[in-house]
């Protein structure tokens, strides 16, 4: 398997091209500022009452309307909500594309789940940093980068992969490493990670060490170091080199309890529930759940974020964090 870097690069398939970054969130607003400080000329496309349009011109951007930026645009970087990519694409970017432009993504989810079906005249590509949106910013003003994915699945130019890795380069990701891949493994990979792992396991296996500790009757500020803080600690020392780093830095006791009860925990029935959670990303349950809840105006979504808002864990920590004055 390739890795490709900076040296398999080239920012001239971007020279003299415009590209749009339509949203200015998480991923629009690190992507854009990359773009720009690599030499790219880009500009940005929102809706007139979005609270995001002051933000980007005070970055010192041009800002237009999705269709005007879309208009100007050869290349037009999709970065809004996944939810509402299809309806925007319809109404104010598919009547603004012209023959060879290329659409970006930075997720699958619309042309794998068919939410979006793309004109046959344009390049579409991803370029999916692998990494929440502010740390593709942080990075790359490092001058490190963070991990990408890049697919085409359209290449009418002949070009696509070229301007696919330029942008990859552009905003970063070749510094750290681009993997080619299809959108469908894109998606499926990363709603499993996001789900499992990342963002869902990680916040239930948080959780649920925290309470259980204050339900013993232990100090809630003692459970909150122990099973929240810390564990960006020990994340961090996997991050750098692996489980085994990890493990050197532990102590040996840490060890012993880390290789005999690590499995016990996440057992043969937490592996079915992944399995379970996998298959219903691959048969297409979880988009069509998604979509149908953002339909009804997110009740379940709503009720569930608002109930961990509020929980203790949420509480203690705010009151933690403002005495550790490094944390941003
Ligand atoms: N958040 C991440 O770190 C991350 C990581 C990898 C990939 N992605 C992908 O990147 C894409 C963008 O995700 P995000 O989390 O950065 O989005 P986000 O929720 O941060 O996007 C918000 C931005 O979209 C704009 N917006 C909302 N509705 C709009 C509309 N109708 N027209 C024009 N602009 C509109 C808002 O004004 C705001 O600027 C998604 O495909 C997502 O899956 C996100
Ligand atoms: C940052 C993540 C979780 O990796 C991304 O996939 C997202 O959807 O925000
Ligand atoms: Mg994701
Ligand atoms: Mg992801």
């Amino acid at each position: 398997m390739e890795i490709y870097y900076d040296k398999d690069a080239d920012l001239k398939y971007l020279e003299d091209k415009t590209v749009a970054v339509i949203g200015y969130g998480s991923q629009g607003h690190a992507q854009a500022q990359n773009l720009k400080d690599s030499g790219v000329k880009t500009i940005i496309g929102l809706r007139k009452e979005s609270s995001s349009w002051e933000v980007a011109e005070k970055d010192g951007f041009d800002v237009y309307t999705t269709a005007e930026a879309s208009a100007k645009a050869d290349v037009i970087q999709i970065l809004i909500p996944d939810i509402k990519q299809a309806s925007v694409f319809k109404n104010d970017i598919e009547g603004n594309l012209e023959d060879g432009n290329t659409l970006v993504f930075s997720h699958g989810f619309n042309i794998h789940y068919d939410q979006i079906v793309p004109p046959k005249n344009v390049d579409v590509i991803m370029v999916a940093p692998k990494s929440p949106g502010h740390l593709v910013r942080r990075l790359y003003v490092d001058g490190k980068g963070v991990p990408g994915l890049l697919a085409v699945y359209q290449d009418y130019t002949a070009n696509a992969y070229a301007i696919g890795l330029a942008y990859a380069k552009a905003i970063g990701c070749t510094h750290a490493g681009v993997i080619e891949t299809s959108f469908k493994e894109e998606t499926e990979t990363d709603l499993f990670g996001e789900q499992a792992v990342l963002c869902g396991g990680a916040t239930a296996l948080v959780k649920a060490g925290f309470e259980t500790l204050v339900e013993a009757g232990y100090q809630p500020e003692i459970a909150y170091f122990e099973c929240l803080n810390e564990l960006k600690l020990i994340v961090d020392l996997m991050f750098e080199g692996g489980i085994s780093t990890m493990r050197d830095s532990i102590s040996d006791t840490a060890q012993y309890g880390d290789i005999m009860v690590g499995p016990k925990i996440i057992d043969d029935h937490v592996r079915e529930n992944m399995k379970e959670v996998l298959a219903d990303i691959q048969n297409g349950e979880f988009a069509r759940n998604w979509i149908l809840e953002n339909q009804a105006n997110r009740p379940v979504f709503n009720s569930l974020t608002k109930k961990d808002e509020e929980s203790l864990i949420e509480e203690v920590g705010a009151r933690l964090r403002k005495m550790m004055s490094w944390i941003d």
